[in-house]
């Protein structure tokens, strides 16, 4: 907490008080009060109006939140025709979260990158990122490019192994950005280090992995998230507070999918993460989880006591084992709320959720209920557009663009080489912002996905798998650490 004392003098002034207004009428200058009947001075003391006081302050100084204004007053001079003002106030400073990176691949990069804006153009006024280190398993090289490219601080450490990383004291958490392979044993040379991580999805390449982490990450008194970001969108918690509302009615059904046209044997070289069995590659793990993440944060997150889902399944398997389409049908059993729910989730290399990119094909998720439904149109990992639909007639439209520091930056981020337009935001930093909130305020898990949760998809994929003989080697299912991959 800092203590301010700060004393203005001008025209300025006045105009702020002025547009400080609004409804708040004890601020306009036309009540101020004669202080000293023999003095040429006018004040308007407001130790009463504190919340008043703190909200004028934030907007004149900018300065980080207001805790507590303790004196303010505002002097007006007739006869040189001026105003000052003299204030007290006590601010939080705020709580900066030191990022180390693992990795330097395409997600590293459009995390990192979302990393940079200033929290306070999303509203967020009282945490910030700081980008201390990153590491490449190549070479310190690669580390310091990917600093230079995602316009780290010139003070921040490039290391040219992970086990380098984890042992810089400076880093607060560490994100794991490697393929789905590897995250059990990046992730646990962190936890065991001592760091808190937010690892990319999927968690692991199976539960059994994940329970260790969260295990470890107990032992070590340590925050764990798995980074499905999207369950950090403002557009998701609305989705979630209209199903919580009760405006659709008790929920039933939720169909999710999130099925993109790669053609796999055009796109990807056998050794692609997104194909190839060694890096846990397929469409389940990295493109169905998306799918799931929608029918659970709607049928699952929002319940009081949520029952894990029974599923079948069927799965099309590309010519390296790994799966390029996988369709799943879970039930849920009844909870306080409603009765069973269905959820169908989908995911594919071979077919589009948006095949024109307009949303023409209609919405990739709908949530149905006895009054109508809430629908999130593609794609299901970052989605912008909601649309209600509802029995008595509503139809309410929603956009949820991702914000940035606006035209006019010079800063742009996306993913994989596609940028977003000047200025806007990917979103990544919503999960990150969980992150620095669950931090500054003791929690160890994310608040919007359990390690529970996530502990339960991970189990709802392994049975998918073996309902469908989809196995990975057993250097990458093992439990064992550490093991070299
Ligand atoms: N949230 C999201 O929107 C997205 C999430 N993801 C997730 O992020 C993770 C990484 O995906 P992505 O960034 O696309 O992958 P990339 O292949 O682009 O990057 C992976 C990085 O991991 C490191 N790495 C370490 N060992 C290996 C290895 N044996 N083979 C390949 N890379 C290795 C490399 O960095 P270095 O050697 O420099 O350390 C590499 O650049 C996955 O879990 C994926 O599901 C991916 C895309 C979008
Ligand atoms: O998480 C993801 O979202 C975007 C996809 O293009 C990518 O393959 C996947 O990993």
């Amino acid at each position: 907490m800092t203590m301010n004392h700060e004393r203005y003098r001008s025209d300025e002034l006045l105009l702020v008080v002025g547009e400080a207004v609004g409804d708040r009428t004890h601020l306009h200058p036309s009540r101020l009060k004669q202080i000293d009947e023999h003095s040429d001075a006018y004040v308007e003391r407001a130790q009463s109006e504190l919340p008043y006081m703190a909200w004028f302050v934030r907007q004149f100084s900018r300065s980080s939140p207001v805790l507590r204004v303790s004196s303010f007053a505002v002097y007006r001079f007739p006869s040189s025709h001026s105003y000052s003002c003299s204030l007290s106030y006590t601010t939080m400073s705020k709580f900066n979260l030191n990022w180390g990176i693992l990795a330097t691949g395409g997600i590293a990069e459009s995390f990192t990158r979302d990393l940079y804006p200033n929290p306070e153009c999303r509203g967020v006024k009282d945490i910030q990122h700081t980008v201390v280190a990153a590491a490449s398993s190549s070479s310190a090289d690669r580390a310091k490019a990917f600093l230079k490219e995602v316009r780290a601080p010139e003070s921040a450490k490039a290391y040219g192994s992970y086990k380098e990383l984890v042992a810089d004291p400076n880093v607060d958490i560490i994100y794991v950005a490697t393929p789905h392979s590897h995250h059990y044993q990046n992730a646990m040379l962190c936890l065991e280090a001592g760091k808190n991580v937010l690892c990319e999805k999927a968690f692991t390449t199976n539960a059994k992995q994940t329970e260790l982490l969260i295990k470890k990450a107990k032992e070590k008194n340590v925050f764990l998230m798995e980074a499905v970001w999207t369950r950090y969108f403002p557009l998701s918690i609305y989705v979630r507070d209209i199903i919580k509302s009760g405006k659709i009615g008790p929920v039933s059904r939720t169909f999710a999918d999130l099925s993109m046209s790669m053609v796999p044997e055009n796109t990807f070289d056998d050794s692609h993460r997104m194909v190839n069995p060694d890096l846990a590659g397929g469409a389940l793990l990295d493109l169905g989880i998306y799918a799931l993440t929608w029918v659970f944060q709607t049928l699952y997150t929002t319940q009081d006591k949520p029952q894990p889902p029974s599923v079948v399944s069927t799965m099309r398997k590309y010519k390296l084992g790994t799966d390029e389409q996988t369709s799943m049908l879970l039930t849920f059993p009844p909870t306080s709320a409603r009765g069973e729910a269905h959820g169908i989730a989908t995911t594919g290399m071979r077919t589009a959720a948006d095949p024109d990119g307009k949303g023409s094909a209609g919405p990739a998720i709908r949530v149905q209920g006895e009054k109508g439904e809430i629908q999130v149109f593609h794609p299901a990992y970052r989605p912008t557009r909601t649309k209600l639909v509802l029995a008595d007639g509503t139809v309410e439209e929603k956009e949820f663009p991702q914000p940035g520091p606006g035209k006019g930056s010079g800063w742009k981020n996306g993913f994989g080489g596609n940028f977003h337009e000047e200025g806007m935001g990917h979103g990544m930093f919503w999960e990150a912002d969980e992150c620095a909130y669950a931090l500054k305020e003791g929690r160890k898990e994310g608040q919007y996905e359990s390690l529970e949760e996530s502990l339960v998809i991970m189990k709802v994929m392994d049975e998918v798998r073996r309902q469908n003989g989809m196995t990975y080697p057993e250097k990458i299912e093992t439990t064992e650490y550490p093991v070299e991959l």
